[in-house]
Formats: C-alpha cells, structure tokens, sequence
C-alpha cells in the first residue's frame, strides 16, 4: 500500500502522504524540470548573458513594450510541463514553476544612466505592438502615404508593409546599384567579418552593393530615412546614421540561409556603427572580436517582384520552445531544403516592406539579447531576379553611447556631395 504512487488508480494513501510524495516528487520534476529549461533558455537567448540583471530587463521591457519574456518563460515552461507531466503532478509541477520563475523580482534597479556622451543621445525606443497575427494597422508617415502594417509574427514582432515605396521608387535604387556595380556577396563575409549572429551554416548567394546619398537621389533617400523613422518612431538620425543601405540581387539559385542580423552581446564589445575597425591592410572592416553588430530592427524593402520564389523566411517565427526544440536536428537554417517548413514566409512584392525587431530591450530602451526567433533568410529563387534593399537600424548598448555613430560624418558629406544623382521623372 506505501508504495504506490500518487498518480496511480486506486491508490489511496492518506492525505498527508500524498501530499509529501506530491512534494518530494515534484522537487525531482523541479530539477529535471530546470535542467532541460537552462537548454532551452540557452537556445533561447543565448549564453552567458541570461543572468538576474537581464531577467529584471526582461521583465521590464515585458512592461515598457508589449511584454513576452515573462509571460513566454512561463508559456514554455507550462507548454514543456504538460507535455512530461499529467494530472496532480502538473498542478504542482505549473505552481512551483510560476512561483520559481515569478521570483525573479524586480528589485530597485536604477542602473545609472550614462550621459555624459558626446552630442547625440539615443533616445530610448519602443516597438510597434503586433496584436496578433493577422491584425492590421495603419500609420501616418510625415512624408508619402501612411503605412498599413499587417502582423505576421508576435515574436518577432513582425510586419509586412505593402507598397512602402513606389515602383519609381525601386525602379531608382535599382538601375543606380547596377550603374555602382554590385559585388559576390561572399566578398563581403571574409573568414573574421561577421554580418550576422550565430554565423554557422550561412550559406549566401546573392550579389550586392551598399548605397548612400552619392549614388541615389538625395530627396528619395531623405524620404525613405523620414518615412523609416516615422514608421518605427525614432529620430531621422538614427535612421540617417545606420548603416548604408544595403542591396542585394538573386539569380535563380540564389538564397541566404537562416541568420541573425544582429550579435549577442559579447563581453561588452561595442557596437559597430560606433567603432572604427580595421583589417592588417588597414581596411576599415567590421568583425566580432572588435564591434558587433547592434540592429534593433531590419527593415527590408523588395525592389522587385520575384516570378517565383525568392521568399523571406522567419523559420523560427511564433515557435513554443517544444516546437523550437524539435527543429534542432532538422536543416532548418537549410532553406533550400526548408524554405516552405517556416513559421512565416513572406512573399516578395515589389515596393512592400517588411519590419521586424532582432532584439529585447531594457528598462532604458536599449538593446540586449537577441530574440532568436527573429532568424530570417531569403529561400532560392526559382524563376526571375529578387532585388531588395536591406535598411538596418542601429541603437546602441546605453554603455556604448559615447559616440553616436561612424556613419555620420560621411552621411552628411555624401548629401552635400555636387552632381547630384536625380531620379527620372518620365
Ligand atoms: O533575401 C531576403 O529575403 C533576406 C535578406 C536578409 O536577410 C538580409 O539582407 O539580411
Ligand atoms: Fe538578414
């Protein structure tokens, strides 16, 4: 009779023994429990920066923006539970599980803001709120017409923008890439540069070309810089001091496999808007062990229609942790292989635009971790070309503010440059 167990029929033991086999049992459910959770949180958001500071960030960007980290622990942590447990042992399991993750109160944080940094402060930055999948919402935009953003994803937050810029628009920024040259992308991702986070298996086969206010049509850039900022609600400078715009053109064949756009913090490495690096030539390159890359959000734009294929995939879009988990052996980041198994694909249109956010931010409105359901890639195009212009919008660490961006000098000398390229009125 004192062997048997809680959950079994007919086993009835008093009350009280019940309950402390209850206990002891689920202190054993606790741990196996926390163990697979540390895999999972890893997986997550990434080693060694989940610590108690960032659960106490977390917790207050689930509260200054539309919340998840919080609410998403406890969903997986619940979603993970009930697929091991049933019944009493479920119960007890979910309550201990809340009250563990609910611990991680947030004590008096304050956190010191730095502001002693030159000229320019970013200003803390909030993110669009998705509602759900589905939902649609429109925005008025200071220049051009407003913005109808329809939610793809919660997490990321993502949003895809339909004729966010006119076909002139695309027409423009196209024939002045192919009048620069576009280059093999591989070029540009030497053995020690990183464009992206979690850089194993990226596989790139695309061509392309960095644009700035020499190459296009200053008033066209002007008002893409103003349409971004007004769309994601942060100063033009920001915008206007991000990374140049970066295009990219696929032949059929051509993809880039799932990535981030963004890097984990690294041990404080600074970000690399803000921080000049160079190779041994002298080159000015940017790699992990000097900068990371600090990209809030992507806003990507299609400059063309794709006749087939050539989709933007989010492979880990909306996933639970269990589901996350069950793509681990699988190509996933292989979107050759796996393009139509993502969460979110996203068809090219030309003049739509798709947003989405790379990062969790603090209590100060800055960036930390990398939310790793934002990995993206682009699927092989099928038939016809795919041209996009890929506009990466930099917010630093608030310990990385001093500078406000290597960008900025040669922003303003490039649209002040002479002979200025104009786009056809025809
Ligand atoms: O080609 C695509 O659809 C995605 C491009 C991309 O992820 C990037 O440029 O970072
Ligand atoms: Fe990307």
């Amino acid at each position: 009779q004192e062997s048997c167990h809680v959950n079994d029929v007919g086993c009835q033991l008093p009350e009280d023994q019940i309950i402390l086999k209850t206990k002891e049992q689920s202190e054993s459910w606790m741990s196996a429990f926390m163990d697979q959770f540390e895999t999972l949180k890893n997986f997550l958001f990434g080693e060694p920066s989940w610590n108690e500071d960032r659960a106490r960030e977390d917790k207050f960007n689930e509260e200054m923006s539309f919340g998840m980290d919080e609410d998403l622990m406890i969903k997986y942590a619940q979603s993970l539970a009930s697929s091991m447990l049933e019944g009493e042992q479920l119960k007890v399991f979910t309550k201990a599980a809340t009250e563990v993750l609910m611990q991680r109160e947030d004590k008096d944080a304050d956190g010191g803001i730095i502001d002693d940094y030159s000229d320019f402060i970013y200003p803390p930055v909030k993110k669009i709120i998705p509602h759900k999948v589905g939902h649609v919402q429109h925005k008025e935009l200071g220049v051009g017409p407003p913005a109808k953003l329809i939610t793809k994803s919660l997490n990321p937050p993502l949003f895809e923008i339909p004729n966010f810029l006119s076909d002139e628009q695309c027409d423009h920024i196209i024939k002045m890439s192919e009048k620069k040259g576009l280059k093999e992308s591989t070029m540009f991702q030497p053995k020690d540069r990183t464009l992206a986070g979690n850089n194993k298996g990226i596989e790139r086969v695309s061509y392309m070309s960095f644009l700035t206010g020499k190459d296009i049509d200053k008033s066209l850039l002007n008002t893409i810089h103003e349409r971004a900022a007004d769309l994601l609600d942060i100063p033009k400078e920001v915008v206007q001091w991000s990374e140049h715009l970066a295009i990219g053109m696929y032949n059929p064949g051509g993809h880039y496999y799932a990535h981030l756009d963004s890097n984990e913090d690294n041990n404080g490495v600074p970000c690399c808007f803000q921080k000049l690096c160079y190779d041994h030539d002298l080159n000015e390159v940017d790699y992990i062990d000097c900068c990371r890359m600090c990209r809030y959000a992507t806003l990507l734009y299609y400059l063309s229609d794709v006749e087939e294929g050539g989709e933007t995939a989010f492979p880990l879009a909306d996933l639970t942790l269990n589901e996350m988990l069950n793509k681990e052996s699988t190509h996933w980041q292989n979107l050759t292989e796996t393009c139509h198994e993502a969460s979110v694909v996203i068809k090219p249109e030309k003049g739509k635009a798709i947003l989405w956010y790379n990062h969790f931010i603090d209590r100060n409105g800055y960036i930390t971790n990398v939310d790793k359901r934002s990995f993206h890639g682009g699927c092989d195009v099928i038939r016809g070309q795919k041209w996009i212009a890929t506009n990466w919008i930099s917010t630093p660490l608030y310990q990385h503010r001093h500078w406000a961006s290597k960008y900025r000098e040669k922003f303003y000398e490039y649209m002040r440059t002479e002979d200025p390229v104009q786009m056809d009125h025809a």
